[in-house]
């Protein structure tokens, strides 16, 4: 499970990692059946955290944390001199058999708020530190228990809100990522070697690889890299949900659809147009993907009423941020154009949904008779729930385009850091078709190796391990 350590450049940490460092490993602050301090430190000349804890846990038959045995339950009493704190199991493990690569130890005790405080007061004056926001994970990642795409993929897997995202920091953690890249920068590693070979040999003009096979293998890399930026920037504008807007003239059914979507009345239905106001906000996850329902105050050009006016201003504002906009048409009447009452310019995908099928005005339904059901066009019934299974079938398929399949979540510098490859791909690409030095081509090259390198967390900064950790919870 070791790989090797990574290379930090500048050694400026912000905190010691010789420290002994504990944090609760469950919510702090909430009541829970159990809840998990967990504590890490490579020993030294004040000892090691099992020795840190002699006066702190004891079993019933007397052994301290320094005598027992690794990775297997012991149960005990956590006291502070005389007083009892609390009866708890303890684990310990030995580093770098550990999720560390430290010695470290977990403690389970009563899910109690007053008691975890408790604990951790006690270990503060026993030596230990509070943890920082993804101490442990950076401290797995520094003694080369993970690489960083998969101490990046914890945190993804702690705060994922969709089984989509769920996936994605999976794809991350696995490594495809990271395998990806490294078989790129091998092949870029062999091309700058060739260049300098050709450095060496300029007089005698020896090529050491086509003109074609170098194209070849910018062109390939400069491919990749730009895919990867922009499937990580596709799945970023989705991360927080799709949003999906619930637009259409007023009384359409807007509030009854978003209302059978969810399940419960969330919003008011009314048989008087008008009836919503401002837009309603809901959440609900549909086939993995977590979405954010809006729905909205009926477009209408007509509306003399000042409050439906800043309504109807909200509706387009809102369509303006949303992923998918559903235009609700009334099916119960007659058909009106309903594009026109819809911004000109939105990046909103459309999808058109006929209401009311279960009392389809004739129009409709001789259009429905011309045209079934398609792509663009559903009827459904939020009344009778008709055609839901073809509206949820119709969302699918479009967070499906708006998610990459094999995406994997990435931060802001590593999507640029994999533009500026792509970028230095092209710049080389000219170069050779110029004819250029090789050593101009090498440099573009070995700059994109470096790249490489430092998405992959092989050679990692103070300033990059702070932008990753600094986003994980204490006790991560
Ligand atoms: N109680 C508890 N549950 C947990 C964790 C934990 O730290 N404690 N984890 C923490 O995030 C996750 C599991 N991840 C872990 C990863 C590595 C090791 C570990 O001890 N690795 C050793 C031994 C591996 C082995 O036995 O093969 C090693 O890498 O050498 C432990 C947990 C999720 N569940
Ligand atoms: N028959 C039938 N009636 C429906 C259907 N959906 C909604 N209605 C009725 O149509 C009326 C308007 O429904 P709402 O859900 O309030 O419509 P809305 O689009 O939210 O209206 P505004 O908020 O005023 O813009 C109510 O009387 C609903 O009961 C449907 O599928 N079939
Ligand atoms: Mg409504």
């Amino acid at each position: 499970m070791t790989q090797k350590a990574p290379t930090i450049l500048s050694s400026k940490a912000t905190t010691s990692t010789a420290d002994f460092i504990c944090a609760p490993a469950t919510v702090a602050g909430a009541r829970s059946a159990i809840a998990v301090i967990r504590g890490s430190g490579a020993p030294g000349t004040r000892g090691s955290v099992f020795t840190a804890l002699a006066n702190i846990f004891l079993t019933p038959a007397g052994k301290c944390a320094a005598e027992l045995t690794a990775r297997v339950a012991h149960y005990g009493n956590i006291s502070d001199g005389d007083e009892f704190i609390d009866d708890v199991l303890f684990f310990r493990f030995d580093g770098p058999a550990s999720f560390t690569g430290e010695d470290s130890f977990e403690i389970h005790c009563h899910g109690n708020p007053l008691i975890v405080r408790a604990i951790l007061t006690l270990l503060y004056r026993h030596g230990f530190r509070s943890a920082e926001p993804g101490e442990f994970t950076r401290r797995a990642y520094l003694n080369g228990k993970l690489g960083l795409n998969a101490a990046q993929a914890v945190a993804e897997v702690i705060e994922a809100r969709s089984q989509l995202s769920l996936k994605a920091a999976h794809r991350l953690s696995r490594g495809t990522f990271r395998s990806g890249l490294l078989s790129l920068r091998s092949s870029l590693m062999n091309l700058a070697a060739d260049l300098n070979a050709e450095l060496d040999f300029i007089d005698e003009d020896i090529a050491f690889a086509t003109l074609d096979t170098k194209l070849a293998i910018l062109s390939r890399v400069e491919g990749e890299t730009q895919k990867l930026a922009d499937d990580a920037q596709r799945f970023d504008s989705i991360r927080g949900g799709v949003n999906i807007a619930i637009v259409g003239a007023p009384n359409a059914g807007k509030s009854s659809l978003l209302n059978r979507l969810l399940g419960h009345e969330r919003s008011i239905v009314s048989d008087i147009a008008g009836t919503t106001r401002d837009y309603i906000e809901a959440e609900l996850e549909i086939q993995g993907v977590n979405v954010r329902l809006f729905d909205t105050a009926g477009l209408r050009e007509d509306s003399g009423d000042t409050i439906e006016i800043i309504g109807i201003e909200r509706t387009r504002e809102l369509i303006g941020r949303a992923h998918i906009c559903l235009l609700i048409a009334d099916g119960s009447i007659a058909p009106t154009e309903l594009e026109t009452l819809l911004p000109a310019e939105t990046p909103a995908r459309l999808l058109v949904a006929v209401n009311k099928c279960d009392m389809l005005h004739a129009e409709w339904a001789n259009r429905r008779k011309d045209s079934p059901d398609n792509n663009s066009v559903i009827y459904i019934s939020a009344l009778t729930g008709e055609g839901f299974p073809a509206l949820m079938q119709a969302f699918a398929a479009i967070t499906a385009e708006l998610a990459p399949q094999d995406a994997v979540p990435l931060s802001v510098w590593q999507v640029k850091l994999l533009n500026e490859i792509a970028s230095l791909m092209r710049s080389a690409s000219n170069l050779l078709r110029d004819r250029e030095l090789p050593e101009l081509i090498a440099h573009q090259v070995t700059r994109a190796i470096d790249c490489m390198s430092e998405l992959t967390g092989e050679i990692s900064s103070e300033d990059i391990l702070g932008r990753i950790f600094s986003r994980f919870c204490i006790g991560k």
